[in-house]
């Protein structure tokens, strides 16, 4: 049964905790077997309220069981549900609630060696496209504080809230909360932290864990007396992530030490720690690399994998995606990893099946990493690998794309025409009944194209072989889609253009209309934020593909919510303008002032050209860099001069 302090938590959310009834929470909570009992709503209801409670510095579960029990039961049902791709949201803490200077996101997380290294593959490519050498691009290790989120402008101190909006609580700096390290205000993002040792000695008889420490100086108005004291000796203390100890070095350094250095780095601090992030420092590769509604693509949050089993592969099965692509799937002997069961696995490609050996009586490592199917981790006895020729699906001959093995018959493939139509429904989330037995039946009955699917009337359900009520129901589901609003980015992203998944479509309608995207050159798409060149080129040629669908959907008449443009402060003095940082910065990270300016409106480029504005030149800059750039018409400022446009005030 919930406690006084955590029905307090739950009171400052929207949950209704008994859309679930606390008898059933608390029994799936010490139960998790009872998980496949519960229905799709108690199982999201559950893990909002667990994670109101966390957030609120009460957790009720582990967060290994949040990970790998709950919220991948919820992977495994609905992989699109928006809790798994979006920032987890903290229940309101007292103050006035604030639009945060820039968004705060998640990170993506990794459980082996294996995906850091794939990690680095992805931002290799990215390098690539940019030109830039990967050999020499520098990788920043950091410890991964396991405090309270926050983020500090210089003038007020913000919680992480949903990731968009926060909470004001700059309180707890005029209460004597002081930074870290000695460190200034205004540094950006950090985490409100305690010493694990001051914890252990003070406070641990007290609070039940240092989450429900933290939580305490920053939930309520009027400080406990430990809290004050925790901060007047310097315990408790804002940690600003850019001055955390850390390592940095070239790729090939990281790779060939990576045990030492996240080792070393792991254990550098007397605060709780429960990870470490691994991040490139180069402004530009970041800026392309960009963001998913949920972490930043050039982040990764290592973690320790918690247990493993061997387990050998009775076969590998083929499976087509919606794109094409081959995924081999491992069939395992049944085996009990962290409380779950599991008897599949997948290999990541099958160039892996091929080059490890993965086929019948292979013996393989697995790990549980939070995704639904686990991966392979490692094939510790390969066996003669089991490659298909043919596509399972419509039996035409597989050809080879990289890694990859692809069925090329995308226009007659069952298996991609079928899982398209699926994502359609998934994607769009506003409407139930359109899974894949569904989807089985109206493809046999030679339905291929989802307009097809909203032709249809209930007679024609029923002739089918739906039964009168579900097809009854099924025309009031296609209905109901069309008039429940949807953000247009998630309608767009429903047609599965390769590239463009929930993310990137956001971005994108950011800056243009739905009406616009397909007149749209690869120029225009490259000079937003966060799209590379190589993208821009296979996005103009997907939507090309979807235009005919598209239009025909659209004349159904969807209720589409327009993107919000960015919220930006026209009258500010940096809004529109183009900035270029150079030189050593003292008042925060490159990263994090471009930042700031980006929050005012301003794009931040990485070399100057006749198109910037501004030079920020901080100190160590040679008199050819500034000279260079004022002939270009550049106005040159100090650091001082930008810190005071950045506050609003025209220079
Ligand atoms: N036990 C529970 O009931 C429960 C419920 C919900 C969530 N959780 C746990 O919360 C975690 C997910 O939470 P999350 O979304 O906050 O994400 P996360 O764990 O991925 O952390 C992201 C945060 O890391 C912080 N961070 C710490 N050190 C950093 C550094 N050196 N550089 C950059 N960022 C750094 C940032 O503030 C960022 O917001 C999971 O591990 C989950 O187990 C547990
Ligand atoms: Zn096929």
């Amino acid at each position: 049964m919930f406690t006084d302090s955590q029905k307090a938590i739950l009171l400052q959310t929207t949950l209704d905790p008994n859309e679930i009834g606390e008898q059933r929470f608390c029994e799936l909570c010490e139960q998790a077997d009872l998980l496949n009992t519960a229905t799709d709503s108690e199982l999201v209801a559950f893990l909002k309220i667990a994670n109101a409670l966390y957030r609120g510095g009460e957790p009720i579960i582990s967060d290994a069981d949040y990970d790998f029990v709950y919220l991948a039961e919820l992977k495994k049902r609905q992989p699109e549900h928006p809790l798994l791709h979006t920032v987890e949201p903290e229940p309101a803490f007292a103050g006035k609630t604030v639009d945060l200077p820039t968004i705060m996101l998640s990170t993506d997380k990794a459980y082996s060696r294996d995906e850091v290294e794939r990690w680095a593959g992805r931002i290799e490519k990215a390098a690539g496209d940019l030109d830039k050498n990967f050999a020499e691009l520098i990788f920043k290790v950091t410890p991964k504080l396991d405090g309270y989120a926050a983020y500090d402008d210089g003038q007020m101190l913000y919680t992480r809230g949903d990731g968009r909006k926060g909470t004001d609580i700059t309180r707890v700096f005029e209460r004597g909360l002081q930074l870290a390290d000695h460190g200034q205000r205004g540094l950006g993002a950090g985490e409100i932290v305690v010493s694990r040792s001051y914890f252990d000695a003070n406070l641990a008889e007290i609070f039940d864990n240092a989450r429900n420490f933290q939580a305490s100086v920053i939930k309520e108005k009027e400080l406990d007396e430990h809290a004050e004291r925790a901060i007047a000796d310097h315990a408790a203390v804002f940690y600003p992530f850019a001055l955390l100890p850390c390592w940095t070095g070239v790729w090939q350094d990281l790779i060939d030490n990576f045990e030492s250095v996240v080792k070393d780095i792991w254990h550098k601090l007397d605060y709780d720690v429960d990870g470490v992030i691994l991040e490139i420092v180069d402004e530009q590769l970041k800026q392309v690399m960009g963001a998913t509604r949920h972490h930043h693509r050039w982040q990764l949050a290592y973690k320790e994998n918690l247990e493993t089993a061997e387990v050998v592969v009775i076969g590998v099965t083929p499976q087509t995606s919606r794109s094409g692509r081959i995924t081999p799937v491992a069939e395992l002997e049944p085996v009990r990893l962290s409380g779950a069961l599991l008897s599949r696995a997948t290999a990541h490609h099958y160039k892996m099946v091929l080059d490890k050996g993965i086929g019948p009586g292979a013996l393989i490592r697995l790990a549980r990493s939070g995704e639904v199917i686990p991966k392979i981790e490692e094939v510790l006895r390969p066996a003669e690998p089991q490659v298909p020729s043919a596509c399972p699906s419509c039996g035409h001959e597989l050809i080879w794309d990289n890694d990859y093995l692809i069925c090329p018959n995308n226009l007659e493939c069952p298996a991609q025409i079928s899982n398209s139509m699926e994502h359609f429904f998934r994607v769009l989330k506003n409407n139930d009944g359109f899974g894949a037995a569904t989807i089985k039946k109206l493809y046999e009955y030679g339905i291929r194209r989802v307009d097809q699917i909203y032709a249809l009337t209930a007679e024609q359900f029923e002739s089918m072989g739906f039964g009168p009520k579900q097809s009854q129901n099924l025309v009031e589901q296609l209905v109901r889609s069309r008039n429940e609003a949807i953000e247009d980015w998630r309608f767009l992203s429903a047609f599965g253009v390769f590239r463009m998944g929930l993310g990137n479509c956001e971005r994108l309608l950011a800056h243009y209309t739905l009406a616009e995207i397909f007149n749209l050159s690869e120029a225009d798409i490259v000079a937003i934020e966060g799209f590379a060149e190589k993208t821009a080129a296979v996005i103009t040629e997907g939507f090309a593909k979807i235009k005919p669908l598209f239009d025909s959907l659209i004349s159904l008449g969807f209720n589409l919510t327009p993107t919000q443009n960015q919220p930006t402060d026209n009258a500010h003095p940096l809004a529109g303008k183009t900035l270029v940082f150079t030189g050593t910065l003292h008042s925060g990270s490159r990263d994090e002032l471009s930042k700031q300016a980006k929050g005012k409106g301003a794009k931040v480029g990485s070399s100057v050209s006749a198109k910037t504005d501004y030079l920020v030149a901080g100190d160590n800059v040679g008199a050819n860099k500034t000279n260079a750039a004022r002939e270009k018409g550049v106005s040159v400022i100090t650091e001082q001069e930008f810190l005071t446009l950045l506050s609003g005030e025209d220079a």
